[in-house]
């Protein structure tokens, strides 16, 4: 992280630039109360010294290689710099939808060897897997060196649910992941290399134009942040952007349901990751005003709801255009 921060104003020259303001997210010990803080207030912040993953910070594509093990892990292929995610079970909801990218399943040695024979024209490739146990058993050692202590400790104080995955990322310098929200509580680790996170909070829904539920591209920004159509989505303008890079060793606390797009830096080869995602806890009181996650999880069981209950994705928009349009606007 240090490198990134000694290079002062050219490391932004190396990031895209983009026309909305950005303000840093706080980068803070995770010894200090305001961190705590700052996680039990539902607020990102970086920590630096947590050494989550410090068991893994040896990891790079050698080492990967011949310990993971003889798994297939799911690569994705993209002809851009850009990943956008898709739910292939909603695919048949959009006619002809065009899949972003595409998956397929790889040894690692594979996906190394395929990394670097990598020339300019190549389709771009993004290992996204979670962990599991077909790993090696060094893998194994390294993981259960994680700084479990910590992290179930912060699990606990924020009356989390459990640990659903732990999502292994292994990209390509320059990958992007475009702006999107998850629907659960994130801690993400960095190992190797550098990745700038774009970060909105839920509030900026109204900025950011979700696609509709039904459709496979739930839970993705419409926007094309490099070049984004100010006709269809007006508001974008206004969307109010807090920026942080993590570096080896840092964790950023990426609160639910807050928006994300996350870009490997350029010019540090390749770029390793793992994210500890875990369910939301129980709502214990409903108190109003209402949180802006809340009106995001009440949107999303609405749209549900219609859909449901018209049970044809093509009838929706009619329909709630029909509720509301000179009605409610
Ligand atoms: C899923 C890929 C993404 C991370 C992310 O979106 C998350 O952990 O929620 C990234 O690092 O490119
Ligand atoms: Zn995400």
């Amino acid at each position: 992280m240090a490198e990134l921060e000694s290079k002062g104003n050219d490391v932004k020259l190396k990031l895209k630039q983009y026309n909305f303001q950005t303000e840093n997210v706080p980068r803070l010990s995770y010894t200090d109360p305001k961190a705590e803080k700052f996680i039990s207030n539902g607020l990102p912040v970086v920590l630096t010294d947590t050494k989550l993953v410090s068991s893994a910070l040896h990891w790079d594509l050698d080492y990967l290689s011949e310990n993971m093990g003889e798994g297939d892990f799911s690569v994705f292929l993209s002809d851009t710099n850009k990943f956008m995610y898709f739910d292939d079970k909603k695919i048949e909801n959009v006619k002809d939808f065009k899949q972003p990218t595409q998956m397929i399943e790889m040894k690692f040695p594979e996906f190394v060897k395929t990394l670097r024979s990598y020339k300019e024209g190549d389709k771009r490739l993004y290992m996204q897997q979670a962990l599991n146990d077909t790993v090696g058993r060094r893998i194994v050692m390294d993981f259960l060196g994680f700084n479990w202590t910590w992290i179930t400790e912060q699990q606990k104080k924020n009356k989390w649910g459990p640990l659903t995955s732990n999502l292994l990322l292994v990209g390509m310098d320059s990958n992007i992941t475009p702006a999107h929200y998850d629907e659960q509580e994130n801690f993400f680790a960095q190992i190797k290399g550098s990745k700038r996170f774009l970060l909105f909070d839920p509030s900026n829904f109204e900025c950011l134009y979700p696609y509709p539920v039904y459709h496979p591209h739930d839970r993705q920004s419409q926007v094309d942040f490099d070049n984004p159509d100010s006709l269809r989505f007006p508001k974008f303008q206004d969307a109010k952007a807090y920026e942080a890079i993590v570096g080896p060793g840092d964790v950023l606390y990426l609160p639910m349901y807050w928006w994300h797009q996350v870009e490997s830096v350029p010019g540090h080869g390749t770029v390793i990751s793992v994210n500890f995602w875990y369910k939301a806890g129980p709502t214990e009181k409903v108190e109003y005003p209402l949180k802006a996650h809340q009106r995001v999880a009440m949107t999303r069981n609405i749209e549900k709801m219609i859909i449901q209950a018209l049970n044809d994705p093509n009838e929706v928009a009619p329909f709630m255009q029909a509720m509301v349009l000179g009605r409610y606007t």
